[in-house]
């Protein structure tokens, strides 16, 4: 019997794995000219990329090109396995804003030649996070608009109503490989409008009227 109202504030210390989905915008999709995923496109990020307000983001000196990516984040309340869409949402126990940085000078060269993600994606910093936005404060997910600025220009815009895989499609999915636990975080994916920043730049980003966060970028 799922317990929704497990103490899942501190997801950021607690949490075991930030589970990723690539790809989860038509927008993207048609930007990129990539075929229409046909399961969630799933990446794992490790729990040392978090990030709070307050902090830097480091751009690692080793990278070219790391990109903002703005996207609505899920935290797990519930340990699951193989739950059903029908049920995927009595295991969350919550949400957050978060940015999914991305060094996309690695993850070209490792698409193409079919290598792992894992160090474009997990660099430290590579996950700011909002504050834990409690399931009662949201009336659906599928509605939140999200919105990212660089030194005040707005870079992306878009609302999570565009989802490709919704937030019970991709619980159900991921659960049927990997038990969620307490504390997983979810990264559901980025509308289009991802590109590159730099040291010295100023990251804003917003989702509905629930949280918006600031960071400042600086070099390794
Ligand atoms: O960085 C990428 O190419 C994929 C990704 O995480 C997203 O679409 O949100
Ligand atoms: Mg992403």
């Amino acid at each position: 019997m799922a317990v929704r109202n497990q103490d899942t504030a501190n997801f950021m210390r607690d949490g075991k794995k930030i589970v990723g989905v690539a790809l989860n915008y038509m927008d993207v999709v048609k930007a990129r000219n990539v075929p229409v995923p046909k399961e969630p496109l799933v990446f794992l990020k490790p729990t040392s990329s978090y990030l709070r307000e307050g902090h830097p983001i480091i751009l690692p000196k080793v990278f070219s090109k790391v990109a903002y990516e703005v996207e609505l984040g899920v935290v797990i309340g519930t340990r699951c396995k193989n739950v059903t869409k029908q049920d995927a949402m009595k295991y969350v126990s919550g949400y957050c804003l978060a940015l999914d940085l991305t060094a996309q000078c690695n993850l070209t060269a490792a698409r193409a030649a079919g290598q792992p993600w894992t160090l474009g994606k997990g660099f430290d910093t590579s996950t700011p996070v909002s504050k834990f936005i409690p399931f009662d404060d949201v009336d659906d997910p599928h509605t939140l608009p999200l919105w990212l600025k660089v030194n005040g220009e707005v870079k992306q815009k878009g609302c999570t109503a565009d989802l490709i895989f919704k937030v019970p499609d991709i619980i159900s999915y991921v659960s049927k490989f990997m038990t969620l636990e307490p504390n997983d975080l979810i990264l559901t994916g980025t509308p289009n409008g991802s590109d590159a920043f730099k040291a010295g730049d100023e990251i804003e980003c917003g989702m509905a009227e629930l949280a918006t966060l600031k960071f400042q970028v600086c070099g390794e």
